[in-house]
């Protein structure tokens, strides 16, 4: 008789069912259905199938499956999935992912999943339509308007957007969510309107930064939570090349060693936590604690300056531009690997991705992926050190954040 945990896992991950101890039957699968029906506990999915194959369920079992009175066994199947991050252009400078709104009329667009903040917005059709043209949108259902409810948020980079909020279906990757709070525009600014590939943000940072007023909304992450296989979601962002997001489950297949985890503290509202050194290329470990926050939605590396100015002592030619706002050197320059060390173990940056893009289109001077902090009051460990990792963002009572070599 396979264990309760074993069939309560075989039906939470794919609803194949071993079959019950007396007769060998084969084993099968049942194509898994999203949230088609309710469970209450894994002793209910026992329950179900302790009775599909004719066995007594024992007394406890039923209390526990707190079966109600007309016998009505309710069993969900945890959902799990994974959506592509697609380079937003040639220099990895955003990564976008399709998400399909709505229900009446639903639209599939292209969102940025944003680790650094908590609001759902998207283009609307609430906007001018000179302001949609190049963009998918969401339409809006007004039976879905939650009354009095707007939004308005800025970003470290000076963009924002502002608008309505309405409770409608949200898909990501097979992952639903029935009832999520879509922030619909009424006005951007004009980093977004210009952009044509971003059609808004999808916030993964914890609700608590959610500007919706008066009431704050739960992120997407939030909203299917417990309903995923496992209480979390994973970043495999990737170098000039696709990569995904997975909801609910670790995927081995997209990483390799050990994943090195730590605890995060959400006090801001992020996944912060702190590294304990850093060495450039094949240099000695300098210890320095380097607090910051894992953030899919900022394309670079922001630290501390002395941190900076060490790494690029080992750049020849490269300044630090006022010109440019930032460290540049050489497009053909050699750049040394850079390593954050956390819990004793190197977290490696390739050189090759430090070299973030040329200053403008056809310049030989290119512009570095790790900046100095100064001013954001915070370290921002942004696109260029995540997509050399498999990051593991865990929303279990007690978050952590957790690396492994891609
Ligand atoms: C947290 C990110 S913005 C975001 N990921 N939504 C950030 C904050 C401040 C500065 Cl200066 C630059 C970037
Ligand atoms: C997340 C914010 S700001 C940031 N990346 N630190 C953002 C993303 C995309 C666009 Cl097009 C403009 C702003």
């Amino acid at each position: 008789m396979p264990s309760f945990a074993t069939i309560t896992a075989a039906l939470a991950l794919t609803a194949t069912v071993v079959a019950g101890p007396v007769e060998r039957r084969k084993a099968f699968s049942v194509e898994q259905v999203h949230k088609k029906i309710f469970a209450k506990n894994g002793a209910a999915a026992t329950v179900k199938t302790l009775r599909k194959y004719g066995k007594p369920v024992p007394e406890n079992l039923l209390k526990a499956a707190e079966i109600g009175p007309n016998d009505q066994i309710l069993t969900t199947l945890a959902s799990s999935g994974s959506d592509p991050a697609i380079p937003g252009d040639a220099y990895d400078s955003l990564y976008l992912s399709p998400v399909t709104i709505g229900t009446t009329n639903p639209t599939t667009v292209n969102l940025d999943f944003d680790t650094g903040s908590g609001d759902l917005w998207v283009f609307s059709s609430l906007q001018a339509s000179a302001q949609l043209s190049g963009h998918d949108y969401y339409k809006v259902d007004s039976s879905k308007k939650i009354s009095g409810a707007t939004w308005k948020i800025s970003y470290g980079d000076g963009s924002g957007a502002s608008g309505t909020v309405y409770a409608d279906k949200v898909v990501v990757g097979g992952v639903t969510a029935t009832t999520q709070a879509v922030e619909a525009a009424t006005s951007v600014s004009s980093q977004f309107s210009s952009d044509t590939d971003t059609d808004g943000l999808l916030g993964l940072s914890f609700s608590t930064l959610n500007t919706v007023r008066p009431t704050p909304q739960k992120t997407f992450f939030d909203t299917v939570k417990s309903s995923l296989a496992s209480p979390l979601f994973a970043a495999n962002l990737k170098y000039h090349a696709a990569g995904t997001y997975d909801f609910g489950y670790i995927d081995s297949t997209k990483y390799t060693g050990a994943i090195t985890y730590v605890k995060v503290d959400t006090s801001q509202g992020w996944w912060q936590f702190s590294f304990s050194g850093y060495s450039v290329g094949t240099g000695a470990t300098v210890s320095s604690s380097i607090n910051g926050i894992a953030d899919t939605g900022t394309t670079l590396i922001y630290l501390p300056t002395a941190v900076v100015k060490a790494y690029y002592a080992k750049v020849s030619g490269a300044t630090n531009s006022a010109t440019y706002g930032g460290y540049v050197f050489s497009c053909s320059a050699t750049l040394p690997d850079f390593n954050l060390v956390l819990n004793g173990v190197k977290q490696r940056v390739p050189g090759k991705y430090i070299n973030y893009s040329p200053v403008q289109t056809g310049s030989s001077t290119c512009y570095g992926g790790i900046q100095s902090n100064e001013g954001i009051g915070i370290s921002i460990f942004g696109d260029i050190f995540l997509k050399s990792k498999y990051v593991i963002f865990d929303g279990a009572s007690t978050p952590r954040i957790g690396f492994a070599d891609q």
